[in-house]
């Protein structure tokens, strides 16, 4: 292994290739404008400095980038002495470039081309670094500025497999560095009573330690964004403010935060039928606890958790009741009534997760372009 010592002395002498210019790259992908790609990248080292910065320490570690695109990010994390870089990326047309990349580069460059999305990270890395959960993080970080239609349901599908300690998490409470549209980022990480609140800071929240970094104009990309962009640092908790399955915290989270300046009695009668959603929504409310006319926002992290274990203890006594969906029921509330013997249908809640991807999508406009 080499020592941080030699790696910082290594990479401040290191040639790398210049970075493709604009009019390099427009002449690579064999395209009219750069805009074609759909990508907006960062040319700038200084930006990718600062974003690199953002994770951390990342001397002798290992990084998987994603998305590195011609490798702006990629250079910065060279420089900054990360021992092995992986970069997983999907479009083929970048991989003469990053092979140029990681052929001066000082440390172990590996190129996977795929889609992250359905990327199994599960042996990625290397033994070595792997911790134990309760450990201090592994030295892996993953570090990445994709489209916010990638980063987006990426992060919410990678969050459950933090709270299931799979895929890259299988190694530890591996952090992660993304970039989000700026409102996003401010939605990850809003507190308790701001108008930022919605599920997504609760369910980011849940899971990790989340911080904002820096916020990138959208003049530093090329092509430029409508929008800001910022940064924002993950860390897994060692243990979960609510220590309940995704799925069942991802519905009762959804189906509070529906009605998001409506009462907490209202979302929470909707997780129940129609015949017994006011008798169980206010078993719910004295289980938990809450105040009936509180609002989503204002709940903190325990104290939906109380909500989800009340309303876990109710759906146990009648387990058909976890497969209700107020916005699936189409009138046929009644058939979720009794049947002791039924199991929990995980397929439905899975599909209900997607949808919080979907719903985000559309709702947020999320495409840079
Ligand atoms: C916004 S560009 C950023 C490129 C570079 N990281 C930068 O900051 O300049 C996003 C990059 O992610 C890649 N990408 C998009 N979707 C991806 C996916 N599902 N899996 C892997 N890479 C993806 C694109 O091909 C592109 O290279």
């Amino acid at each position: 292994m080499v020592g941080s010592a030699q790696i910082s002395r290594a990479t401040s002498y290191v040639r790398l290739p210049p970075l493709p210019s604009i009019k390099d790259l427009i002449r690579l992908y064999k395209l009219r404008a750069l805009r074609q790609l759909s990508q907006n990248f960062l040319l700038d080292e200084r930006i990718t400095n600062k974003l690199v910065n953002q994770a951390g320490s990342i001397k002798g570690a290992e990084v998987c980038e994603v998305g590195p695109g011609p490798g702006c990010i990629t250079r910065s994390i060279i420089r900054k002495g990360a021992e092995k870089v992986i970069l997983i990326e999907k479009d083929l047309r970048f991989m003469p470039t990053l092979k140029l990349l990681a052929e001066a580069a000082p440390c172990e460059i590996k190129i996977l081309h795929g889609d992250v999305m359905s990327f199994n990270m599960e042996n990625l890395f290397s033994e070595e670094n792997r911790r134990n959960w309760l450990e201090e993080p592994p030295n892996i970080h993953i570090i990445g500025n994709l489209p916010f239609n990638v980063s987006t349901p990426l992060i919410i599908r990678w969050l459950k497999d933090i709270s299931y300690r799979q895929n890259a998490w299988n190694y530890g409470r591996v952090r992660l560095t993304l970039t989000f549209q700026k409102e996003f980022a401010e939605r990850c990480v809003a507190k308790v009573e701001s108008p930022e609140r919605c599920r997504l800071s609760v369910m980011c929240q849940n899971w990790c330690s989340v911080s904002y970094g820096l916020t990138i104009p959208g003049a530093a990309f090329l092509p430029r964004p409508k929008v800001d962009v910022s940064v924002v640092r993950f860390t897994p908790l060692k243990y979960p403010l609510i220590p309940l399955p995704f799925e069942l915290i991802e519905k009762v989270v959804r189906t509070v935060f529906a009605g998001k300046k409506k009462y907490c009695i209202n979302g929470i009668g909707n997780l129940f039928p129609q015949p017994v959603r006011e008798k169980l929504g206010e078993e719910v409310i004295n289980l938990a606890e809450i105040k009936p006319e509180c609002r989503p926002v204002d709940l903190t992290v325990p104290e939906i958790g109380r909500i989800c274990y009340a309303y876990k203890e109710i759906c146990d006594r009648n387990p058909k009741l976890y497969k209700y969906n107020h916005r699936q029921a189409k009138g046929k509330d009644a058939d979720f009534l009794e049947d002791p013997d039924s199991e929990v249908d995980s397929s439905s809640i899975e599909e209900e997760f997607d949808t919080l991807v979907d719903d985000k999508e559309t709702e947020e406009g999320i495409e840079k372009n």
